[in-house]
């Protein structure tokens, strides 16, 4: 990459150093346990290569969205975990700045690790303050960004603090941008975008922007829906964003003008209602009954989208085919995660990105199997769309 990262730095730049090292702790919580702890262990090569070469190693995050001090939000739990990742004891401070802080920095030996206490308890953390960004990066000599999962937002521990300390790139960050970047900028083809998911809206960037790059688009999910209304079906009750019609239709336009394969399933599951133990029929797309949603593709456009992707190099996927989170509407989600777990073995490159669509691979225990599970999904998206991502924009360059 163009940008300097922390394989750049030898032992000698490191050894008793105080790194301050933005990350994405940002994880799942039910209760007060993490129930995912992806986005800890993803960051465990850049701390431990930093720790290894003697640095002091100095861990800021934000957790959640909280309204100033929120102690459900605290990254407490999540340094215990990080503690047992990294076998050793990790310090804790209750606060991101100030005389706490600069305290248990002054008294950290080399090698030790330190989290502070969430960034966003502090609202001027996400309105980029300067003076906060200084204060954060008072206590260090140099700053590395790995949060990933962050690095779309101009923030104060992503953006501000660059401005007062040379600053590189972890190697999450790093690894993450090799496979997204190198996806889509040189693809191995034929080269397919898999999207689904509930928002039209939201994804209405990366398919327009994928519409240049790939050589297929498959669709599944809520979205599709609006797409079926723009072509004049009956969709019952499913999911439609009325006002995205015309954009739809304009999509559909764009595909065909630029010969790129676009499949909509032929067939879905529709329910009588949104739950788990709903009744729930195959149809054909041109068979929606009134009253009835669709919530999962069917059998048929299964066939039809693993065959499509057979023959492909490349296989980007963001959101699931259906509502994954009910049994009954999850065969969709299942059969995808199962043809790209197959195509990773001979050789096809697998991109996951979206919270939801890694929840339901990781639930399936099918991570591993997969060429790369992006730990960002609002960024892998940006990144996809072509848009540049401030947190790593700032970093110094090679
Ligand atoms: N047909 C559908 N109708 C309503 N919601 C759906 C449908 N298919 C999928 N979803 C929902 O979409 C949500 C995920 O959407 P999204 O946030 O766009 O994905 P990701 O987080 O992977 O980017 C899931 O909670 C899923 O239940
Ligand atoms: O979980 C995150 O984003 P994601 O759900 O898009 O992957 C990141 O930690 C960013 O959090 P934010 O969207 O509150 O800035």
């Amino acid at each position: 990459m163009s940008k300097k990262t922390v394989a750049d730095l030898s032992a000698s730049d490191l050894e008793g150093k105080r790194v301050l090292v933005r990350v994405d702790f940002n994880v799942p919580l039910d209760k007060g346990s993490i129930t995912d702890d992806t986005r800890i262990r993803a960051a465990l090569p850049t701390i431990q290569d930093l720790t290894s070469k003697g640095a002091k190693v100095i861990l800021t995050s934000h957790f959640g969205r909280p309204k100033g001090i929120d102690d459900s939000l605290r990254l407490t739990p999540v340094a215990a975990r990080l503690s047992e990742l990294l076998g050793k004891p990790v310090i804790k401070c209750d606060d991101c700045i100030g005389d706490e802080v600069a305290q248990a920095v002054s008294q950290m030996q080399n090698g030790d690790v330190t989290v502070l206490e969430n960034v966003r308890f502090y609202p001027e953390e996400e309105k980029n303050d300067p003076e906060f960004a200084k204060k954060l990066a008072s206590v260090a000599d140099l700053y590395v960004n790995d949060a990933f999962g962050t690095a779309h937002r101009a923030h104060a521990s992503t953006e501000g603090v660059t401005h007062y300390l040379p600053s590189v790139a972890g190697y999450l960050i790093e690894k993450e941008l090799q496979f997204l970047q190198g996806a889509i900028e040189e693809p191995q083809r034929p080269l397919a975008a898999i999207v689904g998911g509930s928002k039209v809206s939201s994804k209405i960037g990366v398919i327009e922007a994928l519409l240049d790059k790939c050589d297929k688009l498959l669709l599944g999910g809520g979205m599709i829906f609006t797409f079926y209304k723009a072509r004049g079906l009956n969709v019952g009750k499913s999911l439609v964003e009325e006002d995205k019609l015309e954009l739809a239709r304009a999509l559909e336009a764009k595909a065909k003008e630029k010969g790129v394969t676009f499949l909509l399933p032929t067939d879905v599951i529709v329910a009588d209602n949104f739950a788990p133990n709903a009744n729930a029929e195959t149809v054909s797309i041109n068979d929606i009954p009134d009253g009835w949603m669709g919530l999962d593709i069917g059998p048929d456009s299964i066939k039809v989208f693993q065959e499509a992707l057979a023959d492909c190099k490349t296989v980007i996927w963001n959101g699931p085919m259906g509502v994954f989170e009910f049994e009954k509407f999850a065969a969709g989600t299942k059969a995808i995660a199962l043809t790209l777990a197959d195509l990773t073995k001979t050789g096809t490159i697998t991109i996951i990105g979206g919270g939801d669509s890694v929840a339901a691979v990781e639930q399936l225990n099918l991570g591993e199997q997969m060429s790369h599970i992006s730990t960002g999904g609002g960024a892998s998206l940006e990144l996809l769309e072509g848009k540049v991502l401030p947190g790593i924009a700032a970093l110094n360059d090679k």
